[in-house]
């Protein structure tokens, strides 16, 4: 037997430990499972070089809790320690983890968000127990080991007559831990940090049919039919899968196994995903993964599943801000890989050379995969545009590689559903949309239903009209306006009128005179609330409608770009203002002018307004209800 003092500088370590680790406890069973992971995976290894001659059988990580002992058992099978090793691995090198760990922490002043992620080791065992053994028996031939310590530095070790090969650490749980006997408790934390582990961990038993048994069926004499019921037998419950797809080589893979792995990795989520991305890359980092786009859902409680960050199988984090670029956070999956630093904080992570280069890895990835689905199927992809767009827009506003990318494959579709890529659009419209300054005005609309008037007169001049409705479509309009040659813009149906918009050579020739026009304007200025509206006299098609109600584009323009983050400083708390744009060439507007009763002047003046307001979707309440009276008794 030896007794002995841990080589310790802090007079005493483990209630520190605790103190530090304060909201993280849980994390020491992912350790253990990982410190017998590793033993079962290391002496596999030796076996296979043939430095242990001995067999690995089915080797599996046990967990077991005795509520009436309060202990909680991590048994392994995996190349165990002999007395010495014991004294070095445990007593002193586990010891220094520990220690170097609270040399960053005892300040208090680090990041706290990383300490779950710091491989604190064996020792963040002391953080739930108040003492505890470890049992273990090398591979070597040498006998077995038995070490106790209490949670002080004080130890001993003495031999053992354990006979098996392998570790087991028993945690004697702490009062204020109670929890970490639950079986519930147990298993939560089994399914999240380690339910994809590299070794098997049974957790219990659990009954299940007798495959070996065939269910006999007797007819009595009435001829009625029984069947006895089926046998079951009790089996090892193993909670893992130690072979999840994304481990696997995507040659080996059907989409029914991506399908599969989609709802294994996500339970809840009852939509399918559209599509996925297999990442798999050995140099200059160690990265594998599977990515899924998701369909949008407007269940914000599917929006939570995120991609979860593994290492060599083991969950570390579903936080994987910094490793994968912002705009693909919006994706499911996993990544999985030993080289992403875990034990450091967040801006050291974003700013770690090997980190911005998965990052940048990820997004070529995706790029790559979206151009080839856009070639190889460009009717699906366009099926698939509406769930994918605000990704591929925010990825194309966000990194510039990706935009160059994207270019190729982000479609604009039509108000008819046609989808054009950029060029195709440019290709298409180049002649019908160039104005006579030489500027390409693209056209959209954001709601084919409330702009419908609008849509309707631009598509009876022959022009295209697109249906943009994302929330940030107003920041991209913006990018591909400036990295052009200037002379393409894009412009909404309602932001003034048709001929306006695209202003050809031939001009109308104005019915009223310029005396008329000056006549004209106060007596409709006079009837509309100027602080919204600024009149505006054009001689249009005499077919055009007499009034009609616009936005200029940059105004609104600048107003949705702040409302998204971005535009003009300030513009996005401005009131609403409106264009009221009367043509001259109507008759309406000529009987406006002409009529002598003042009453019937300004009625008519109203109900043009009305109907312009109307078609702009601003007629609400007592207006609405007043030009509803009007208009009836204009039918009288
Ligand atoms: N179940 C086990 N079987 C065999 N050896 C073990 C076992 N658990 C721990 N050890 C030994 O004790 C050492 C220290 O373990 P500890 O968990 O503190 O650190 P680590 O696993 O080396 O690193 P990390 O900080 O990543 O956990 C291990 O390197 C290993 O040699």
């Amino acid at each position: 037997m030896s007794k002995g003092n841990i080589n310790v500088s802090v007079e005493n370590i483990f209630p520190l430990i605790k103190k530090f680790l304060y909201s993280d406890h849980e994390i020491f069973l992912r350790e253990l499972v990982s410190n017998a992971t590793d033993a079962t995976t290391k002496l596999k290894h030796l076996i296979s070089i043939g430095e242990a001659q001995t067999e690995l059988g089915d080797a599996k990580i046990e967990i077991s809790i005795d509520k009436k002992a309060k202990t909680l058992t991590i048994k392994d099978q995996g190349l165990g320690m002999t007395m010495e090793e014991v004294e070095k691995y445990i007593n002193q090198i586990a010891f220094s983890g520990a220690e170097e760990f609270l040399e960053k922490y005892k300040d208090g002043k680090n990041d706290t968000g990383v300490i779950g992620h710091f491989g604190l080791g064996f020792y963040s065992a002391f953080m739930v127990a108040k003492q505890v053994e470890i049992f273990t028996k090398s591979y070597k031939d040498e006998p077995a080991a038995h070490w106790i310590c209490d949670g002080s530095p004080e130890y001993t070790l003495v031999e053992h007559d354990k006979s098996d090969r392998g570790t087991e650490i028993v945690l004697h749980i702490a009062d204020d831990s109670k929890e970490f006997l639950e079986e519930g408790k147990i298993r939560g934390l089994l399914n999240k940090y380690n339910r994809f582990n590299q070794v098997p961990i049974k957790f219990g038993t659990k009954k299940v049919n007798d495959p070996n048994h065939e269910p006999k069926t007797i007819t009595d004499k009435d001829g009625k039919e029984t069947t006895e019921p089926r046998k079951q037998i009790e089996v090892d419950d193993i909670i893992n899968n130690t072979n999840p797809a994304w481990t696997k080589k995507p040659a080996d893979l059907e989409d029914e196994d991506y399908k599969n792995f989609y709802r294994e990795l996500y339970p809840m989520q009852f939509e399918e995903s559209l599509f996925h991305i297999h990442l798999n890359v050995d140099y200059p980092f160690n990265l594998t993964g599977i990515l899924f786009f998701p369909k949008l859902t407007q269940n914000l409680d599917m929006q939570k599943d995120k991609i979860q960050l593994y290492q060599n199988q083991v969950f570390v984090t579903d936080n994987v801000e910094g490793i994968v670029p912002d705009f693909l956070q919006m994706l499911k999956g996993v990544i999985d890989s030993p080289d992403i630093p875990l034990n450091v904080s967040r801006s050291y992570l974003q700013a770690d050379g090997a980190v911005k280069k998965i990052s940048g890895y990820i997004t070529k990835k995706v790029g790559d995969k979206l151009s080839s689905l856009f070639k190889e199927n460009r009717e699906d992809f366009e099926k698939k545009w509406n769930d994918i767009k605000v990704i591929i827009e925010y990825g194309m506003l966000s990194e510039d590689k990706f935009y160059d990318k994207a270019k190729s494959f982000a479609l604009y579709p039509t108000v008819n559903n046609t989808y054009f890529t950029f060029d195709e659009l440019i290709e298409k419209t180049k002649d019908s949309q160039t104005d006579k300054d030489g500027n390409h005005i693209l056209l959209y609309a954001a709601n084919k239903n409330a702009q419908h008037s609008y849509i309707e007169a631009a598509k009876a001049k022959g022009y295209e009209v697109l249906l943009l409705d994302s929330p940030i479509i107003s920041h991209l309009m913006q990018k591909l306006e400036t990295s052009g040659d200037g002379k393409v813009k894009f412009s909404r149906v309602d932001a003034d009128h048709i001929d306006n918009l695209i202003k050809k050579d031939d001009t109308v020739i104005s019915k009223l005179s310029d005396e008329e026009k000056e006549k004209l304007k106060p007596i409709i200025e006079a009837a509309v609330p100027s602080q919204t509206y600024t009149v505006q006299l054009e001689s249009l098609d005499s077919n055009a409608f007499p009034f009609m109600i616009t936005v200029p584009e940059f105004m609104r323009r600048m107003k949705e770009m702040s409302a998204t983050g971005g535009g003009m400083f300030g513009m996005g708390s401005l009131p609403d203002m409106y264009n009221l744009v009367v043509n001259t060439n109507h008759d309406l507007v000529s009987n406006i002018l002409n009529s002598t009763d003042e009453t019937e002047q300004k009625r008519l003046i109203s109900q043009a307004f009305d109907l312009a307001k109307l078609s702009q979707n601003l007629l609400h309440g007592e207006e609405l209800t007043n030009f509803i009276k009007r208009s009836y008794e204009l039918i009288k």
